[in-house]
């Protein structure tokens, strides 16, 4: 595509015939004959790397700044990220307009609601794009997830080459913030719920909600909302949705009354409702879907059941909200003969006032509290324990996580359950540092060196 035919419409002043061989917004990537967009970020600043892109053979340059000349074309707008993710729409030639794209928000489900869809999609012989915490899936292939929603320029890169149906994806709130999924127009957007998160990233639970509402403005005309409205952001939502174009389908408890006897818990009879709604608003057969529901081959790292002898089990799971401990914790404290232990932990670098509001729902849902490190991301050891010795928290603090989880599983005894939150089936400790082993495989290391003591 030429550079004219791309950014006519952003420039006052012709620009050469120039035959474009990408766009890029890292200037590391940039090869010769791209398009460089310098993007103002959390961490830096992408007009401080203009001279290295063109350098590196970038034959013009969007950005918001005003600069001096440079020695190629500089196109200056008002949002360099709307002008990349609509750039890269067009670029790539509007790979999600042969798609059906259904979009997850909300605080915790996402992941879960995605995979079930995923499962009763395949089940009824749709080929489906995934994009979400655990992995992207495209034509099949896995590929690690830098981000929960990929940034826009990836998003349409990866689109293009799927050859896919559906694209099923979570969309976090800083992705809706960052204008990742801008240009994207939606057939089904499903709203979870929202409990008190990403405030260090949006301030005020009205704003994060705002932000996740802004989804809902993405549906197509002829677009469906899916909403869970048993909270009270998800009957906001529903209001707010009720005089506009879109039909809205309002999910709450009476969903999942049929549920009753079974054992699955109650949070993912909750996301498993709002999967198969969509399911049979795509005509997926209701049988297919109860299929699905029942023999659900679950997601890494949410609610794993290992059954570590005969008469103690241990939980791993992603829960990192006091409501998801809620969640969590009743469940195991239903199928529990004995105590209930709860391992867990916070982010660095995150949100730190939803921290004693977790701390309370662990007292509240377990008997025994250890607290340890989750990720640090980058923040030092000590401004970590500072910062644990702050909560009011009555329970054992293991800084070390390895040792956390072998105190739990050592204090353990028949009927016991340990629940293990925070990280569920992520390899890494620190995003910034080497792998390490997950919490399932310290489980198993443990219960190896159990086993070999006792002969
Ligand atoms: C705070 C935040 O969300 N940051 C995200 C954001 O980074 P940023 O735009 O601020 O990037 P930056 O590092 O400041 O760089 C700015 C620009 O300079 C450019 N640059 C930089 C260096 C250089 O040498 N040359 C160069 O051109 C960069 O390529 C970039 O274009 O955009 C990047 C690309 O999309 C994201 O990878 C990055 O996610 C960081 C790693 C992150 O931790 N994000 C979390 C908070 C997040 O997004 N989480 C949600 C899930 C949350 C949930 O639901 O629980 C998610 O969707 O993953
Ligand atoms: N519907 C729900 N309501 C409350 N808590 C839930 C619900 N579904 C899952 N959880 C809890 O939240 C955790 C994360 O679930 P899941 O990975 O499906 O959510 P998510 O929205 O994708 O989270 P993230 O964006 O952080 O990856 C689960 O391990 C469970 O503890
Ligand atoms: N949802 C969590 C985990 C994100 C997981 C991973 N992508 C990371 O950033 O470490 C958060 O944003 O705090």
């Amino acid at each position: 595509m030429l550079l004219e035919e791309l950014l006519a419409s952003l420039s006052q002043d012709p620009l050469p015939e120039v035959e474009l061989t990408g766009i890029e917004t890292n200037s590391l990537h940039v090869q010769p004959g791209n398009l460089f967009f310098a993007l103002v970020g959390h961490v830096s600043d992408g007009h401080a790397y203009i001279e290295d892109a063109i350098e590196r053979g970038a034959v013009a340059v969007v950005g918001t700044k005003p600069l001096a000349p440079f020695k190629v074309p500089y196109i200056q707008v008002e949002d360099s990220r709307k002008a990349v993710a609509l750039a890269a729409k067009r670029y790539y030639n509007n790979p999600s307009a042969s798609k059906t794209v259904i979009g997850i928000t909300g605080t915790n489900g996402k992941t879960t609601t995605s995979f079930y869809l995923k499962e009763m999609l395949e089940k009824a012989g749709k080929k489906c794009a995934l994009f979400g915490t655990v992995q992207y899936i495209i034509n099949g292939q896995e590929l690690p997830s830098p981000n929960t929603t990929p940034d826009s320029l990836n998003f349409q890169r990866l689109l293009h080459e799927s050859q896919d149906d559906v694209v099923i994806m979570e969309v976090s709130s800083h992705g809706i913030d960052q204008l990742r999924i801008e240009g994207i127009e939606f057939d089904f957007a499903v709203f979870t719920n929202l409990d008190q998160d990403h405030l260090d990233y949006h301030g005020t639970m009205e704003n994060y909600f705002q932000v996740k509402a802004k989804l809902f403005d993405q549906l197509k005309p002829t677009g469906v909302a899916v909403i869970w409205t048993e909270g009270y952001w998800g009957r906001r939502l529903a209001q707010k949705l009720e005089n506009g174009p879109h039909h809205v389908l309002e999910l709450s408890k009476r969903a999942v009354e049929r549920f009753a006897d079974s054992n699955i818990p109650f949070h993912n009879q909750m996301n498993a409702v709002l999967a198969a709604a969509i399911a049979k608003k795509m005509i997926v057969e209701e049988q297919v879907v109860e299929q699905v529901i029942q023999q659900f081959s679950g997601v890494p790292g949410r609610f794993e059941v290992i059954h570590f002898t005969e008469d103690r089990h241990v939980v791993i799971d992603y829960a990192h909200t006091a409501d998801a401990f809620t969640q969590v914790l009743a469940s195991v404290r239903k199928l529990a003969k004995g105590r209930v232990f709860h391992v867990f932990g916070f982010r660095g670098g995150r949100d730190e006032t939803k921290r004693q509001a977790m701390v309370e729902a662990s007292e509240k849902g377990s008997d025994v509290q250890v607290l340890t490190f989750d990720d640090l991301n980058g923040l030092p050891v000590q401004a970590m324990q500072e910062q644990l010795q702050k909560l009011r928290f009555t329970g054992i603090r293991i800084d070390d996580r390895t040792e956390a989880i072998a105190y739990a599983l050592e204090q353990a005894s028949a009927g016991d359950w340990v629940v293990i939150t925070g990280k569920g089936n992520e390899q890494y400790r620190d995003r910034y540092m080497a792998p390490c082993q997950s919490d399932s495989e310290t489980v198993d290391w443990y219960f190896k060196r159990e086993k070999s003591n006792s002969y």
